[in-house]
């Protein structure tokens, strides 16, 4: 017999709900008469009282109205925007439990997009963090003037309206006071904060990264125009109240989008890049480059594909989709050859700059598609035994996973940052692959993000 299974809640009926997992952007996911109901802050084995807020044609949106019974596992978030700001999704869960319910929704992407016996997968519990605060290297906050004061911050969850934060709980503690004496700087200064409704005023954003190991800042202003007024003044008093001040640098964006950066980026002060490192690797961040968020947990995924390569030196191996050029490196001391490609030719750039500061001579670095750069090396001839692929949250191209599987490698690493993606690819390269374990890391604690890395052998 058919069922009909269109939506019958209403707007703003209100009704009870049990919670029985986490949806993968972090909320609550319960059925009401057979109908799939997502409900933010939400925990799962809660029951609730909610109120429908949006209907769409296969499931409902609804806020809570009462908890009626609350997870054990529910925590006070430390945040004090932590419910307008969107940042986080996952702060009202005890950490260890954000660690399961982050493998359990690795479990449940598995069991939606693919045919596999899921319960018989190998999949490893999360790698959590021993302290999952602080962990950000890098943060872009929008500015706002309001009343001759500057605020920076993100913007509300749905909606255009800046939060000013004083204390971003996940962001590293030199990022907190950077960005909160820039601002006074411009305050005191009077620097015009960019208006985006009138599109008049000057600064529009700071952006700051830290390099964690080295204790190295750098502060990018971003600005709707060339001229920065009181640019000395900004600069002294900058670098006299931040003594960890590498490298101050100007972006300017004109544009009415809400990409951050703009194309030109101007020296103020000191560097223009500043050092981090990485285990035994060094690497220089420029404003615009591409470094992971989490040098903490970076390391142990590296590991990770590093314990799943297994090398033994005699491997040509491709780092497809390898920005900077990190995760070819770390293992590039264990490999016959290493070759990558990343559509940003800066990011190749700086890949062939990074292999040469470490002196390694058996790398060679792309600029282009994967799946357009892999198919022509593999018809020259060039047969890799291990691909990696490290894809942005869209997942692999079809054309890529066609290559792949007619290149059969030994082993395919599948570093993934979308558990919906990953599942949909494992399925298509089930044909021809095993996969062996799923390792979920958790890059981003506090927030619904779950990254994985995966061995898949050739069958
Ligand atoms: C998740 S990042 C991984 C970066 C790098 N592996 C790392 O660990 O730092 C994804 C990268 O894929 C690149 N990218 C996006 N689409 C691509 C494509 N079709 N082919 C090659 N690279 C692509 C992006 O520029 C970005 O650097």
């Amino acid at each position: 017999m058919k069922t009909d299974q269109s939506i019958k809640i209403q707007l703003n009926q209100t009704f009870p709900l049990t919670i029985k997992r986490l949806g993968i952007n972090g909320e609550g996911v319960g059925y009401f008469k057979k109908q799939v109901v997502f409900v933010p802050g939400a925990l799962p084995g809660e029951e609730v009282v909610v109120e429908a807020t949006k209907i769409n044609p296969k499931f409902a949106e609804a806020k809570i109205k009462k908890i009626r019974i609350k997870s054990p596992h529910r925590v006070q978030p430390p945040c004090p925007v932590y419910e307008e700001c969107g940042g986080c999704q996952l702060q009202h869960l005890k950490y260890s439990q954000q660690l399961k319910e982050k493998r359990d929704i690795v479990i449940q992407s598995l069991e939606r997009h693919t045919r596999l016996a899921v319960d018989k997968l190998d999949i490893r519990d999360t790698i959590g963090m021993e302290d999952p605060w602080g962990y950000r290297n890098k943060s872009s906050f929008q500015l706002a003037g309001r009343d001759g004061k500057v605020l920076a911050g993100l913007y509300g969850l749905n909606s255009h309206q800046l939060i000013n934060i004083e204390h971003c709980a996940v962001q590293h503690s030199q990022t907190n006071e950077a960005v909160n004496t820039v601002k006074k700087v411009l305050e005191e200064l009077k620097i015009t904060i960019y208006n985006e409704k009138t599109r008049k005023g000057i600064v529009r954003t700071i952006v700051t990264r830290v390099g964690v190991a080295s204790g190295e800042l750098q502060i990018v202003l971003i600005t709707n125009q060339k001229e920065l007024p009181k640019q000395e003044q900004i600069i002294e008093e900058i670098k006299k109240r931040l003594p960890n001040v590498k490298s101050i640098v100007q972006n300017i964006n004109e544009q009415k989008t809400s990409l951050i950066f703009g194309e030109e980026t101007l020296p103020l002060a000191g560097e223009e890049f500043i050092q981090e490192t990485l285990g035994d690797l060094q690497f220089e961040l420029s404003a615009r480059t591409f470094f992971q968020l989490n040098p903490v947990q970076t390391i142990k995924l590296y590991n990770e594909v590093k314990n799943a390569a297994a090398l033994t030196g005699q491997e040509k191996i491709v780092d497809a989709y390898c920005g900077v050029g990190t995760i070819g490196l770390w293992l590039a001391d264990q490999a016959a050859e290493v070759r990558g490609m990343d559509v940003i030719p800066e990011s190749i750039e700086d890949a062939k700059k990074n292999a040469k500061r470490h002196g390694f001579t058996n790398t060679k670095y792309v600029p282009g598609k994967a799946e357009e750069v892999l198919p022509k090396w593999v018809k020259k001839g060039w047969k890799p035994d291990v691909i990696i692929v490290d894809p942005p949250r869209t997942g692999l191209d079809g054309q890529l996973i066609q290559t792949i599987l007619q290149t059969a490698s030994e082993k395919l690493i599948y570093i993934s940052c979308n558990p919906s993606t990953l599942a949909k690819d494992i399925q298509m390269l089930s044909v021809k692959y095993e996969v062996k374990f799923i390792q979920p890391v958790d890059m981003f604690p506090q927030t619904a993000h779950v990254e994985t890395v995966s061995l898949l052998v050739k069958k």
